[in-house]
């Protein structure tokens, strides 16, 4: 099959996506993604998204991780398809669509790369150990880190995520550091099997639980800094749960191009 493609990149978290509002690409295999996605052998990417029809939506969110498996929620994916969805005209400046972990609001600047974009409340966040484990629409696990810019993200990361408690469904790891203005984070991150540049459920995870950890309440902004550039998270905690969730940022077409699949 012979399609169009466009290439989004988020902080550096990078995606192929797909048009399929006709519906003309059906039953991608895993073989196919992973190797669309393979940085030497396909177009490169952290994921693929499919843009679809939806009834009561704007679009649906279709993704897919580097290694081919469907994932749950991409932060970062979902504020690229929103700039995706303006760019193809499916939206203007506001949007509501479904993704698989439900509804998400989002709004996106006239300019078309600066996307806000509403996340699912969280009201439980555990602890292992002195980690915090929670799941914003895809699992996290947050551990406090020092010295974070020279830290081996890629085998701690690997062992956290593979160890028994985590190895069967997986668990994206996010270590984080305070700055003087927020926080910086490095995530190991499941379905790619490797560090990204940046991970939108994973700060929006570090946001929450750096609140729980610091025992802060009320409106609370915390910009986050990653491999790949800023972010800013921004909610309500009420010492229960975390409401009004928006992980904003950028979100970029990098180029566009066809493949046969
Ligand atoms: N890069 C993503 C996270 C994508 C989902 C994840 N890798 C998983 O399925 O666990 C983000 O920006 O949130």
């Amino acid at each position: 099959m012979h399609i169009s493609f466009y290439k989004y990149q988020g902080a550096g978290n990078d995606f192929i996506l797909i048009d399929n509002r006709a519906g003309t690409v059906k039953g991608l295999d895993k073989q196919s993604v992973a190797k669309i996605c393979d940085r030497r052998f396909g177009i490169g990417g952290d994921g693929l998204m499919l843009l679809e029809n939806e009834p009561g939506f704007d679009f649906k969110m279709v993704y897919y991780n580097a290694d081919g498996n469907e994932g749950s929620m991409c932060g970062n994916g979902g504020r690229c398809i929103v700039a995706f969805a303006k760019h193809l005209g499916v939206i203007t400046d506001t949007t509501k669509f479904l993704a698989t972990d439900g509804v998400h609001h989002a709004k996106i600047s006239e300019t078309g790369n600066w996307v806000s974009l509403q996340m699912i409340d969280v009201a439980t966040i555990n602890k292992d150990g002195d980690a915090y484990v929670l799941n914003t629409g895809s699992p996290h696990y947050v551990a406090l880190a020092n010295n974070l810019e020279v830290k081996d993200v890629y085998n701690e990361g690997y062992a956290i995520r593979n160890n028994p408690t985590y190895k069967q469904d997986g668990i994206n790891v996010n270590f984080v550091e305070k700055t003087d203005g927020g926080y910086f984070v490095r995530t190991f991150e499941r379905g790619v099997e490797n560090e990204t540049y940046a991970c939108g459920t994973g700060v929006t995870a570090v946001a929450l639980a750096m609140a729980k950890h610091n025992h802060q309440t009320g409106a609370i902004t915390t910009p986050v800094k990653v491999l790949g550039g800023d972010l800013n998270i921004r909610f309500d905690y009420d010492g229960s749960t975390f409401s009004n969730i928006f992980l904003e940022g950028p979100a970029e077409l990098v180029f566009e191009g066809e493949i046969d699949i």
